[in-house]
């Protein structure tokens, strides 16, 4: 049997005595888009470097193809672009392409990477003179060129247009339906409710959720509740009726009111029978960008130990020497949330 492209058995990372990463076990399955999704600092970039074989766990084991993934057998298997992939900015587009191509035994052809990522018209520009966009779009380039089996995206699509970003995400559903296995980060809800055949929920080091993206919806309940109140609202009125995560906006003589609530028909009747006015009352299941939300949300509430930087404080001493690196250096079956786990 082929091994899985990524298992992580217990892995945790600390950055001296900060714990970036804590006990995450994943099995990837192949050809499938695996969105890692979480607040800046829950460890996403973290768990992508190991990953990639860039940075060693403190504690567990990461297999790539089976492999240590900083195996050059491992690595002529995969295709990396980070939040600044660091080339050098002197080499032409089209210089660049041929060279990273050279890395691996069988890339894809230099014209089908250069259209791929759309830089038809900037192939004797260097690298440095590209603007944030165009940057992104030959750090795709580069990281697509070998026609890797296993395909690792940071962040990909910070700076790119609406345009570039559709093109983008197009070509990415392409290479997982060519059986491409692809793990990606992002903070656009929307990229992983298009792309992510899975979702991995980071919050502060820990993995919270992880399913499908109608298994993640799955775990929240309820819906979405907006409308209008005439003149100034004030949370007193929602006092003692089930609403989460109230939101009171004043708007040209009215309040808008948006919450979220599992019994929607009591606050509801409750508000009508007060004579309150509402109009404009809109009721909606969850998106998978609320659904997020409230995970996190609810993670927080269980309360781990906010050490302000995002991640939790490494619950032992660290053995490992203290990396101060620098920047440049499905589970198959049903949806998982482990905020449980957080509570510990
Ligand atoms: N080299 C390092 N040394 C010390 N702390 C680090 C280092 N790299 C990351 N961290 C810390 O580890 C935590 C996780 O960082 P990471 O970059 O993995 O988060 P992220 O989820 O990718 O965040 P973002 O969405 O902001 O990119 C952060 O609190 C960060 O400050």
């Amino acid at each position: 049997m082929c091994p899985s492209p990524v298992v992580l058995d217990h892995v945790s990372k600390n950055y001296g005595g900060f714990r970036a990463v804590s006990d995450l076990s994943l099995e990837l399955v192949p050809g499938q888009v695996t969105v890692l999704l979480g607040s800046n600092g829950a460890g996403k970039t973290t768990t992508l470097t190991m990953m990639t074989g860039l940075r060693k766990p403190t504690s567990g084991q990461v297999r790539v193809f089976g492999l240590d993934p900083a195996d050059p057998r491992a690595r002529s298997r995969t295709g990396v672009m980070l939040q600044d992939s660091g080339v050098p900015g002197a080499l032409r587009v089209g210089e660049l392409v041929r060279l990273f191509r050279e890395f691996y035994p069988t890339p894809l052809d230099t014209d089908q990477v250069i259209e791929m990522a759309g830089l038809r018209d900037r192939l004797r520009v260097r690298a440095q003179d590209l603007s944030g966009g165009q940057r992104q779009r030959l750090y795709f380039a580069l990281a697509v060129c070998g026609d890797p089996e296993l395909l690792f995206l940071d962040e990909p699509t910070v700076a790119m247009d609406v345009d570039s970003r559709n093109q983008f995400l197009g070509h990415i559903r392409g290479l997982a339906d060519r059986g491409r296995t692809v793990v990606l980060t992002t903070h656009y809800l929307a990229e992983a409710e298009r792309l992510a055949d899975r979702v991995v929920l980071i919050h502060r080091s820990r993995l919270i959720a992880d399913g499908t993206k109608a298994e993640i919806k799955a775990l929240t309940t309820g819906k979405r509740v907006s409308f209008l109140l005439p003149g100034e609202a004030g949370p007193a009125e929602f006092d003692g009726l089930p609403v989460d995560g109230l939101e009171l906006t004043p708007q040209a003589g009215h309040t808008a009111v948006r919450f979220h609530s599992d019994r929607p028909e009591d606050v509801l009747s409750t508000l009508m029978l007060r004579g309150s006015g509402l109009t404009d009352l809109q009721v909606v299941g969850v998106d998978l960008e609320e659904t997020v939300q409230r995970l996190v949300h609810q993670a927080a509430e269980n309360g781990t130990e906010d050490t302000g930087g995002g991640g939790t404080k490494a619950a032992e001493p660290t053995t490992a020497p203290s990396e101060a690196e620098g920047p440049g250096a499905e589970r198959p079956g049903a949806a998982r949330s482990e905020t449980a786990e957080v509570q510990a």
